[in-house]
């Protein structure tokens, strides 16, 4: 197991496209700890594959260093750097049987028979393969043979970390749930540090510990799924968590209130002074919005109601913006609303950056 630290990691694909300032990753600098539970989360293109191979050795930076326990392994080969990796396709050898391809990567680093034997049987238990250990990895479905490859990771136990690449992508929709809540139980089981690709933030939030969001070649926030939810430090984190994200109302500041299409909101507490030209938003979390009777709050105009059995999701327009509130299913919702704002639950972003409040 590793510590991995990337340190001032810069990618482009070519030459020609670093000179013209197109960099795939454009200024990564983070640490994952040893035995952690990583995701690598963000929209497709924004560069988390080439992080990952950058990560295992497909791949040199363009500039900068990767550091395995402070060991610099830049120019070592995947196979060097022990590195175990699933893909979203499963790799597994069609011709061996389930115990063969756990057994293989252990052959190869000669290791002896006996204990072969044993760690084999181990993680075929801990896999949910046991029974079918002798059977060919041809005739299994598709989550079986990835288990398989996930397994070939946990049998070694020199791997400095196992790396996923969009693990699930061909896995049946109900084996997903099962597939991803085994994984969490082995990584709490092995501490194996793991970092897992992927533009789903059902899958990022349950496995990790720490997700990475990526936006544009950049990690704009590394933090705890509670983190992310209650406190994004870019709008893109906001928009990006959650069902539905986070509204974002363009505002202005006027005596530590925020001003959305003429109507003043309380801020929660002073705030520090983000430059004048800076564009500010408002956010606030469907979650934390109030849907009132008429006179008790900011009128809104509400545009339907989406019922989704634990609760409702009403879209809305405010001061000419659309915002999203979530009310309990047996919530009332009348046909003339305003809405309110829990105070606490209220962010400030200047030009997409959280505005951290000044403290008492
Ligand atoms: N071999 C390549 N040559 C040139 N550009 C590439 C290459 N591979 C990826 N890119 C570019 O690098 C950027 C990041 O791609 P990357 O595949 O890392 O993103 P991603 O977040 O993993 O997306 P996806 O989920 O679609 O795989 C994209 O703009 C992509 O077009």
């Amino acid at each position: 197991m590793a510590r991995i630290r990337l340190d001032r990691i810069r990618h482009a694909y070519t030459p020609e496209l670093a000179a013209a300032g197109q960099y795939a990753l454009r200024q990564i600098d983070h640490t994952f700890e040893d035995g952690g539970a990583y995701a690598l989360l963000g929209p497709s293109g924004c560069g988390k594959t080439t992080l990952l191979n950058l990560i295992s050795g497909l791949l040199a930076p363009s500039e900068g260093r990767i550091l395995f326990d402070e060991q610099d392994v830049t120019e070592l080969s995947t196979q060097a750097r022990n590195i175990a990796q699933v893909f979203q396709f499963p790799v597994v050898y069609d011709t061996m049987t389930v115990a063969q391809n756990l057994a293989f990567p252990l052959r190869n680093r000669r290791i002896g028979a006996k204990e072969t034997e044993r760690r084999v049987r181990d993680i075929l238990e801990r896999i949910g393969l046991a029974e079918k250990a002798n059977r060919r990895a041809a005739g299994l479905t598709a989550d079986e043979k990835q288990k398989i490859s996930l397994g070939r990771g946990l049998v070694r136990s020199d791997v400095a970390a196992v790396l996923f690449d969009e693990p699930l992508t061909v896995i049946d929709p109900q084996m997903k749930w099962q597939l991803r809540s085994q994984l969490k139980e082995l990584h709490a089981e092995f501490r194996r540090t793991m970092i897992y690709v992927t533009h789903d933030q059902t899958e990022a939030l349950t496995f990790a510990d720490k997700v990475f969001v990526m936006v544009d070649g950049e990690v704009v926030q590394v933090g705890t799924p509670e983190e992310l939810f209650s406190r994004p430090r870019h709008t893109f984190v906001g928009y990006f968590i959650g069902s539905p994200g986070m509204n974002l109302l363009p505002c202005t500041l006027e005596g530590g209130q925020a001003i959305v299409g003429g109507h003043r909101i309380n801020l929660p507490q002073a705030i520090g002074s983000p430059a004048a030209s800076r564009a500010l938003e408002l956010g606030i979390r469907p979650e934390f919005v109030q849907v009132l009777p008429r006179g008790q709050g900011y009128p809104i105009t509400i545009r339907r109601v989406e019922d989704i059995g634990s609760e409702k999701i009403v879209r809305a327009e405010f001061a000419g913006q659309p915002l999203s509130a979530i009310v309990d299913e047996a919530g009332e919702i009348p046909a003339e609303a305003d809405i309110a704002f829990a105070p606490e639950a209220l962010n400030l972003y200047a030009d997409s950056w959280l505005v951290e409040r000044e403290r008492a």
